[in-house]
């Protein structure tokens, strides 16, 4: 079944290719279930040099996209999602898609990075401040479907149409796992430890005097590797080990952005918008009891909560700004992980009237869980005291499609795969009554998601 998918492939392709007058083609066909893991694992295998992996924290939507057939880059500071908005309005007037009956159409993918203001270092080159990029395969895990995509130039050449067969004639063949080992860690290194330190110092001084409210510092850690690190061994063990985060990789260049993150931006369904306040941490307890009382200890911890109203209230303010009602609980819950525990508050917007998701992203990024309060201010400050260009780190990264409707997480407890070395990173929410060596330590919980998917324990 699946090699005469491959011919009927090749063979729509070509023959749509021929009949259309527009510059891009799109095709969808259901498909047999197949690991989302395994597919992006197989995009290497067939040449792809840019590859995406997508899913969210109930595991409900999953998107793996290999190869660019459209890529929307900007590095424009002030317009960046707006710009990327008309050139996906545009780019779709551009394509004719043939979706075999099923309600599949091409998604745009990708990210922001955190700050447009700050100079860039040679680490994040490969990352443009904005970068959403339409797959040339896509793999689609939506209720209990798969489907597939394929978007190519209509005059689209024989390699490609040869990758794709090639892609289905290996899907075709008995699904293995890929590997999951990961090579010898050879050097690990905390960045400006002292340095990050006494950033925290100051900006609490800062805040101490009412220059602002709340400011985010992250800071970054360094992993060399003896050998080249494999992005879908790192998914593969991200997926086993951090249920209920939402799941990312972006991977261009040689270079794979990639994490599990736990933190929604927003997301927008219809005239429904839904978002997640999260700021205000402790770790897990190592047993059942202690772990109840470090939750219970963090649910009534004035810096915490205070840490996390900042959020509410401007979540709040920004959802309201684009729905005519919003429904949250008016305190925060526990959302427990497998390495720390959050103060978590939902919130879901009816009858929401923005013009997409891409637009509400606009509005909330970046929240005062990643950034701080007064928005303007705290980003003054991470840029002056902050050692660290976090390049895609604590952005938006998501999907959008031809209506608008799409997903944004923040983009944290990540790292940056590149050849043999990996760059991870973390931060925490700085008020007026924190303490920065418990700062420090708070950044350190939040590191152990990434180094645990690189096969690192570090307990110390
Ligand atoms: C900045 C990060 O996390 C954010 C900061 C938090 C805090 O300071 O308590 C909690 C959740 C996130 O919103 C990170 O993980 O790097
Ligand atoms: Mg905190």
């Amino acid at each position: 079944m699946a090699i005469l998918y491959q011919h009927k492939i090749e063979e729509q392709l070509r023959f749509i290719g021929k009949k259309t007058n527009r510059p891009f083609i799109s095709w969808s066909g259901e498909m047999d279930r197949v690991d989302p893991v395994y597919f992006f694992a197989l995009g290497q295998a067939c040449s792809f040099r840019e590859r995406f992996y997508w899913s969210d924290r109930a595991n409900e939507t999953v998107y793996v996209g290999l190869g660019c057939t459209y890529s929307i880059e900007t590095e424009e500071k002030e317009q960046r999602f707006h710009s990327v908005e008309t050139q996906w309005k545009r780019w779709m007037e551009e394509i004719a898609s043939y979706h075999n009956g099923t309600d599949a159409t091409p998604i745009l993918f990708g990210g922001f990075s955190f700050d447009p203001h700050k100079p860039k270092t040679d680490k994040w080159r490969a990352f443009p401040h904005a970068k959403m990029v339409v797959p040339t395969v896509l793999l689609s895990l939506k209720n209990k479907k798969a489907t597939l995509t394929v978007t190519v130039p209509s005059e689209c050449h024989e390699e490609v149409i040869e990758k794709i067969g090639m892609l289905m004639r290996l899907l075709s063949q008995e699904q293995r796992q890929p590997t999951s080992s990961l090579p010898k860690l050879v050097k690990y290194e905390e960045i400006q430890k002292e340095e990050w330190i006494h950033a925290v110092e100051k900006t609490i001084g800062n805040i101490r005097k009412g220059k602002l409210d709340k400011v985010v510092l992250a800071r970054e850690a360094r992993l060399s590797f003896a050998d080249t690190i494999d992005p879908s061994a790192v998914l593969w063990r991200l997926r086993e080990q951090q249920p209920f985060s939402y799941l990312f990789a972006f991977e261009q260049e040689g270079q794979c952005f990639i994490g599990a993150s736990p933190e929604q931006l927003v997301k927008k369904e219809g005239d429904a918008c839904y978002s997640v306040c999260l700021a205000g941490s402790i770790r897990r307890g190592k047993t059942f009891q202690e772990d109840e009382q470090l939750g219970q200890w963090l649910m009534h911890d004035e810096k915490n909560l205070r840490e996390h109203q900042f959020v509410v209230q401007m979540i709040k303010e920004a959802i309201e700004a684009v729905c005519e009602h919003v429904d949250m609980p008016a305190s925060p819950q526990l959302l427990k992980l497998q390495h720390i525990q959050h103060l978590y508050t939902p919130v879901i917007g009816e009858k929401c009237h923005a013009a997409s998701v891409l637009s509400i992203v606009e509005q909330m990024h970046p929240t005062p869980a990643l950034g701080g309060t007064p928005r303007e201010k705290a980003m003054k400050e991470i840029r002056e005291i902050e050692p660290l260009d976090r390049g895609w780190y604590a952005a938006p990264i998501g999907w959008m499609d031809a209506e608008g409707n799409g997903e944004f997480a923040v983009a944290i407890r990540s790292g940056l795969l590149s050849g043999k070395e990996a760059f991870i990173f973390a931060g925490c929410g700085v008020v007026g009554d924190s303490d920065p060596i418990s700062e420090y330590e708070e950044t350190k919980v939040k590191f152990t998601p990434m180094l645990s998917a690189l096969g690192v324990e570090r307990n110390e």
